[in-house]
């Protein structure tokens, strides 16, 4: 089978053949099946509704049985498919996508998709299609003492139980004796959900909370602010186990995971909170123009003079100090890699923007109703440094939010991966190009680089970023449509990098059929990336090492690193 490459950018062609083996032909000219810079160059980029990364709820997807509680979007897709008129149950199906961030709040992810974000003015709230419960007696302000089993996926929740019923509990931690006091769910539900609001027999995890704005029916950012940090990556570490063993049906030994979770930036003493979001989205409350964030499950805002995980370029800032009247929303990004910090402000509509006048240097945008992006003042982007590079990141794409994160990531998937000179990958869902860009650096000139991603002002900085690097191509395309159409048969090397809702099985069968030496899997969702390693071993190839990264300190969330090979003697 010829091994089909990417194609390479300018001057390229010239060298076409001057590499011995089966690869170079893949540089020259056009071969049946192969991809050409020719063809490349002739295909339009399709214009792609830009793939915000934000705060969803949990878009994790569920096998049936499965404990987490659904999120809210299944419950409610759910309830439509039991109309007489509606489709299939979306239960058991990955709810929503797109997201790769911390859900809940506000306080812990990337910038929502603008119409979940925005709390609309009072008059409109009205008329806001009302949510669809379970029919029943409601159970809401109930109060059941109850031993806390283990915890959950997504949410931070603990499993327990009263009367036969599954109670969804947050703040407490597996072992607690509590009394859960019921916030969601009704005499017919399925589940309850529940928020312990008095510890009988705490574990020996907790401690006080920091944050004075962490607890039941307060900010819905942090989940763990009650835990220790060891007690957290704990807790990572038994999801990450019971969702591989569910939806992969692997040990952590068969998945080459050591059942760690690793901390980032130095470990820390109980109590102390480390200052590592470098993004944040506040929702201004329209009554006293004060910003929050979001509560848990909820649109109501918890008013804060302070996020304690926020960077300190962020909160010497104080935005939270001042009035913005006429905004729905602030996203605030304090680049890591430099000085630059960057607002984006959402006016509430038919507000005109206010003046926005603060001590600091800061870049402004401001986004329309139709979500596009205007320059204020300054940048409509932000520089972060990774990996002995410059990225250029523009109007809140993504760009992952610990400081140390983006090295860390590279480093675990290069050494995973160990490229070799001369080798092809490819690189998707590449955001601006950080994994295509340390790929690039290290199969040479000799080598060839292909990103995809979907949104097209990430493709542009991923261009800008990595423009000197003649060894890569960045496509604007989702993944799934693009790959089937590259007549790529084959590559050396695959970093994928999707947002929560996972690969898939499609991309992933696709995948598979290019006879990858190595793939690195690069996931914030346990479950999604559990359920595709599940599709991946389907298709011949399974995890030869795993590692955990607690990358969102005093949430649930963390990252995860998988090297697949293919299994020997497989077809
Ligand atoms: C988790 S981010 C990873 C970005 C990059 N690897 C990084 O580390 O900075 C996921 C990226 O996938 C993009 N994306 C989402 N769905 C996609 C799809 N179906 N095809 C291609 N890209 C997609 C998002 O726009 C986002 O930039």
């Amino acid at each position: 089978m010829s091994r089909n490459t990417p194609p390479r950018s300018s001057g390229k062609s010239a060298k076409s053949g001057g590499k011995s083996g089966g690869k170079s032909g893949a540089k020259s000219g056009a071969k049946p099946g192969q991809v050409t810079r020719a063809r490349w160059g002739a295909r339009p980029a399709r214009p792609e509704a830009t793939d915000r990364d934000g705060f969803t709820a949990q878009t994790a997807p569920l096998a049936p049985g499965e404990s987490s509680p659904p999120p809210a979007a299944a419950v409610r897709k759910a309830a439509e498919a039991k109309k007489p008129a509606g489709g299939r149950s979306a239960a058991g199906k990955p709810a929503g996508g797109g997201a790769k961030a911390p859900a809940g709040g506000g306080a812990a992810g990337q910038r929502a998709p603008r119409k979940q974000a925005v709390r609309p003015p009072k008059a409109l709230r009205a008329a806001k299609p009302v949510l669809r419960v379970p029919a029943g007696d409601p159970l809401v302000g109930e109060r059941y003492e109850v031993e806390v089993g283990p915890v959950a996926h997504g949410g931070g929740h603990c499993v327990a139980r009263h009367e036969g019923r599954v109670l969804f509990v947050r703040h407490t931690l597996p072992g607690e004796r509590v009394i859960a006091q019921v916030t969601e769910g009704t005499t017919k539900s399925r589940f309850l959900r529940a928020d312990a609001v008095e510890i009988l027999t705490p574990s020996k995890d907790r401690i006080a909370a920091p944050c004075p704005f962490s607890g039941p029916g307060k900010c819905g950012g942090c989940d763990w602010q009650h835990v220790t940090p060891g007690g957290q990556r704990k807790l990572k570490g038994q999801v990450l186990t019971e969702q591989l063993a569910k939806l992969a049906g692997l040990t952590p030994a068969e998945a080459g995971w050591d059942g760690s979770v690793e901390p980032v930036g130095g470990k820390l003493p109980p109590g102390e909170v480390p200052q590592w979001r470098s993004r944040i989205q506040y929702t201004v409350d329209q009554e006293s123009g004060e910003v929050g964030l979001r509560k848990h499950r909820s649109h109501d805002i918890q008013l804060v003079d302070r996020c304690l995980i926020a960077s300190e370029g962020i909160t010497e800032l104080g935005l939270e100090a001042r009035d913005w009247t006429g905004l729905t929303s602030i996203d605030v990004i304090a680049a890591a890699g430099s000085s630059d910090r960057q607002l984006i402000l959402t006016p509430a509509p038919g507000e005109q923007l206010p003046l926005v006048e603060l001590d600091k240097p800061v870049s402004i945008s401001r986004i329309d109703d139709q979500e596009n992006f205007h320059q204020v003042h300054g940048r409509t982007f932000v520089r972060e440094r990774a990996v002995g590079r410059t990225w250029r990141v523009s109007n809140g794409g993504f760009w992952q939010i610990h400081p140390e994160a983006p090295d860390t990531l590279v480093d675990a998937v290069m050494s995973g991966l160990d490229p070799q000179w001369g080798e092809n990958a490819l690189d998707l869902y590449c955001g601006v190009g950080l994994f295509a860009g340390a790929l690039a650096d290290r199969v040479g000139e000799d080598g060839a680089v292909l990103g995809i991603e979907s949104g097209k002002q990430a493709v542009l900085d991923a261009r800008h970023n990595l423009a000197e690097l003649e060894n890569v191509r960045i496509e604007c395309d989702k993944v799934e449509a693009l790959l089937p159409r590259t007549g790529i048969e084959s590559t050396d090397l695959i970093v994928l990098d999707p947002p929560r809702a996972g690969a898939g099985r499609e991309t992933v069968r696709h995948l598979v059929g290019l006879s990858a030496r190595r793939i690195a899997y690069v996931a914030c969702d346990p479950a999604a990336l559990a359920r595709d390693l599940a599709f991946f071993r389907e298709g011949g190839y399974r995890p030869v090492s795993l590692r955990a990264f607690d990358l969102f300190p005093m949430t649930h969330h963390f990252e995860c690193v998988a090297i697949l090979e293919p299994i020997r003697g497989a077809a």
